[in-house]
């Protein structure tokens, strides 16, 4: 079964929570094809990435052993139409069933029946001479955490140092929100099917997985149609039709004028890295609104991008007089306290877009419903006016109980956020979250290490930042502005620093518009 390439549209890189995927399931069968068909193909997908991971077809053939593990439920289905596939593949297979296989039901108790292999329990398995372990234990059924016997058994299986190969999800994982529930596997290679889940990008999940494989077994897309998930995994797909991207007949200001405040003269740098990402990333013209003893120092320093003087409200409220000023970026080294408050209220009142970050989040830390009040009132038809973008203590200031909700993912915390603030949350991590108040939510999988580092935080404001003042609707802005981000550094590589990410875009460019 190859992983056909599905028509390219948001849809293409839908996320599916485990619910969600048995819909996908049970829409599928009633239209016709049987669970069997399903497991035989999901389990065939997984003996291909095994014999893979043995060195290509017939690579099992060596006399090497491969260990399935097989559960109670369908992933240990799964595990079983692997396990035969292989042995008639000429591969030395066994299976470790967690319980009798005649307690199987339904799918799975099909697919042992048709296993011609030996069967062994479960502590029997020690992993001497072994080459591969293929995780059927649990997948989207997961529920609880894992017993002591299971977490002794990926103990053991982790001391053997053989190679892990997950079905669905590895053990212990939970599809939707990426927790580890006791203990999991840490794959080498993880299969899925149809759809990825959000597990597989959220962390510790991400971390858990390995390279993940979607396959596709005979699910139809237009299951997508009914079921209508919400997340997505934010690659292109999801936001290149809703680029404004210059056209022939353009000038720089249909492009949009970007701003971004600079801090006091000793703090300009973290403004001048957004500018000049906002200007690489496509706004027309980008000026630095520069407190007058900062003037000089940021003056020095640009060449493109302009300097105006903005040194309080009244200031402020003329710039705002000209109607071309679309998105302001305001918190990159400029100061906690009042003025930063009263900058963002002037912005939203006038109907701008605005990216508020760092000091300026922060700035709203003992008073966030002053600036959600804000933002709800302001939303344009392209979306909210604001957009957030915290790291995880800059969330815990605005939405301290969110925070501090366990039981939620990230996915989950960010997208109530975005309700409550009016505003497009990005929760920037290694697995940033990008939330929309109406539901929609991506999960970021692009970037490298390297992006810890300071500054870059600074410079995604910019890229954000140009995508909104080019007219690109605020979710989409925000998604592109973090893959365009990842992406530069992807294409940097090693040693980066946050001045080195502006540079890459067109390079990015000519691989997204190619
Ligand atoms: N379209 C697809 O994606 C397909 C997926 N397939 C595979 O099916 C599994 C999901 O199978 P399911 O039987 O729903 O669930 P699991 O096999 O993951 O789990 C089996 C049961 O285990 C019990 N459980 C849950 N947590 C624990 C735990 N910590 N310890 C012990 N037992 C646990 C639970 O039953 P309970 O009654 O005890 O709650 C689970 O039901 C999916 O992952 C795919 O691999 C299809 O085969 C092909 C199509
Ligand atoms: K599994």
């Amino acid at each position: 079964m190859t992983d056909a390439p599905i028509a390219s549209g948001p849809y293409d890189v839908a996320l599916l929570t485990p619910d969600e995927m048995a819909s996908a399931d049970r829409l599928t069968i009633a239209g016709g094809i049987s669970g069997r068909t399903l497991m035989g193909a999901a389990g065939r997908a997984v003996a291909e990435v095994a014999q893979a991971m043995l060195g290509g077809p017939g690579g099992g053939g060596n006399g090497v052993r491969v260990a399935c593990l097989a559960g109670p439920g369908n992933n240990g289905g799964d595990a079983f139409v692997a396990a035969e596939t292989l042995r008639c593949e000429g591969v030395d297979v066994v299976v470790f069933s967690v319980c009798d296989i005649d307690r199987l039901a339904g799918d799975a108790a099909w697919a042992a029946a048709a296993y011609r292999g030996s069967v062994e329990p479960l502590g029997a398995f020690t992993g001497d001479g072994c080459a591969l372990v293929i995780d059927g234990l649990f997948g989207a059924g997961l529920s609880r955490p894992l017993d002591a016997e299971i977490a002794n058994l990926i103990e053991t299986v982790e001391r053997a140092g053989v190679p892990v190969l997950a079905i669905d999800l590895p053990s212990g994982l939970c599809g939707r929100s990426g927790a580890v529930l006791g203990k999991a596997f840490t794959a080498d290679r993880t299969v899925t099917f149809f759809r990825p889940k959000p597990g597989h990008f959220l962390e510790p999940g991400r971390s858990h997985c390995g390279v993940l494989d979607v396959r596709q077994i005979g699910i139809a897309p237009d299951v997508l149609e009914t079921i209508a998930p919400r997340q997505f995994v934010n690659r292109p797909a999801l936001w290149r039709a809703d680029l404004s991207l210059p056209v022939d007949a353009g000038h720089k200001y249909d492009r949009g004028h970007a701003v971004v405040f600079s801090g006091s003269a000793s703090r300009t740098g973290a403004a001048r890295l957004a500018a000049g990402a906002a200007l690489r990333a496509g706004a027309g013209l980008v000026t630095l609104f520069s407190p007058a003893g900062a003037i000089l120092v940021n003056a020095a320093q640009v060449t493109a991008v302009m300097v105006e003087r903005c040194d309080g409200e009244r200031d402020l409220a003329r710039h705002l007089d000209d109607s071309r000023l679309k998105a302001f970026v305001l918190g990159p080294g400029f100061g906690v306290g009042g003025t930063a408050r009263a900058y963002a209220t002037q912005i939203l009142k006038a109907g701008r877009f605005l990216i508020l970050d760092a000091d300026g989040i922060s700035s709203f830390a003992d008073r966030p419903e002053e600036l959600f009040d804000e933002a709800l009132g302001q939303a344009g038809e392209g979306g909210p006016n604001l957009v957030l973008t915290p790291h995880a203590g800059e969330f815990k200031r605005l939405f301290p109980d969110l925070a501090a909700k366990g039981s939620l993912s990230k996915l989950d915390r960010t997208r109530e956020a975005a309700v409550r603030s009016g505003a497009v949350v990005v929760l920037k991590g290694r697995d940033t979250v990008i939330a929309a108040p109406d539901g929609r939510a991506a999960i970021n999988a692009n970037g490298t290490p390297w992006l810890a580092s300071a500054g870059t935080g600074d410079v995604l404001t910019g890229m954000i930042c140009a995508q909104l003042s080019q007219g690109t609707p605020t979710f989409e802005a925000a998604c592109a502005g973090v893959w365009m981000h990842g992406r530069s550094a992807e294409l940097f590589g090693p040693g980066l620093i946050a001045e080195d990410l502006a540079g890459q875009l067109p390079a990015m460019f000519a691989e997204l518009l190619a």
